[in-house]
């Protein structure tokens, strides 16, 4: 009975990790303290699943930023543990970095193009510094160039981009590589909202390669739009993980924000087209296909 009961669960221990999707993102007890009264980040405890699409929401200092920070290993935390793709991140020394964030695709909100180079030679660059061949940029940046929306502009430089069409540049840069994940910090941020639903659909069409995508964001129209996964920081604290979110907690009580709805709606500038995701994001579908 003893020896049926071992052999019983070595076959669970073998089978479980295949069983488990595995979490691309894992904090466990996350926190960054940067001085004694500057909090970071406390105690972050949360996993993200391969093909997952993540919207960070918080106010001003929140510590989205802190975050992203974490994730790509620009800074450590001060307690707890961070994995990525399985891998504990303390256990990545300094000179492996580099290569640990080959792995990442990162897009900022001030898009970090380089400014003498052309398109094709901002996407090529992500490419020749992961030490690809020359076939095979020759290969690959016509085709993310193609996928951005971005074949006419190859010999452009970025200052004769709008911020839009530069924002393209920095994701076909960040995605030229086909990362596993995908790192965006308020993308949008600089961007009107017609722009920035293009930005959106990129990155969703992305995530439906099955690459991860976290989006810091304040962009409330997008993430109503979206209806995502939103991780909701405050003070440093998560306070809200749900699926198919708005910006706003669901339960919102309307009560409570009795005196702010009875203030008329701010108008937004530009018009949004109503049907600006239709085409790519119908509203039964639950999550990325593969
Ligand atoms: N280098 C730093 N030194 C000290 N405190 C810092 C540092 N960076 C961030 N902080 C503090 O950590 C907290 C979180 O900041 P973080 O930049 O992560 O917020 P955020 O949500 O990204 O804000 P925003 O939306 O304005 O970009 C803030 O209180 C901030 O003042």
């Amino acid at each position: 009975m003893a020896i049926v009961e071992r052999h019983k669960q070595e076959l669970e221990r073998l089978a479980a990790p295949q069983d488990r999707a595995p979490a691309v993102i894992e904090f466990r007890g996350v926190s960054k303290q940067y001085g004694p009264t500057d909090r970071g980040l406390e105690s972050a405890t949360f996993s993200v699943a391969r093909g997952e699409f993540v919207f960070l929401v918080g106010s001003t200092g929140s510590g989205k930023s802190t975050l992203m920070k974490l994730l790509i290993k620009e800074i450590e935390p001060t307690a707890g543990t961070i994995r990525v793709a399985g891998r504990d991140l303390s256990e990545i020394t300094r000179r492996k970095v580099p290569y640990y964030r080959r792995n990442i695709g990162i897009v900022f909100q001030d898009f970090k193009l380089l400014p003498d180079r052309t398109v094709h030679d901002n996407v090529a660059y992500a490419l020749q510094v992961t030490g690809s061949s020359r076939k095979e940029i020759r290969a690959k940046v016509p085709d993310i160039l193609r996928l951005t929306g971005l074949a006419t502009k190859l010999h452009s430089f970025p200052d004769q981009l709008s911020g839009g069409e530069q924002q393209r540049v920095a994701v076909a840069r960040a995605f030229v590589n086909h990362p596993p994940l995908l790192l965006a910090d308020e993308p949008t941020g600089n961007l009107d909202p017609e722009t920035s639903v293009g930005i959106m659909q990129l990155l969703y069409r992305i995530n439906r390669t099955g690459t991860t995508v976290v989006v810091a964001t304040h962009d409330a129209t997008m993430v109503d739009r979206m209806r995502r996964r939103v991780l909701e920081l405050e003070q440093g604290r998560i306070i809200r993980d749900e699926h198919n979110a708005g910006y706003a907690p669901r339960d919102m009580n309307t009560a409570e924000f009795g005196e702010l709805l009875r203030e008329p709606a701010p108008q937004p500038q530009r018009r949004m087209p109503a049907d600006a995701f239709d085409d790519i994001y119908p509203a039964d579908d639950s999550g990325p296909r593969r």
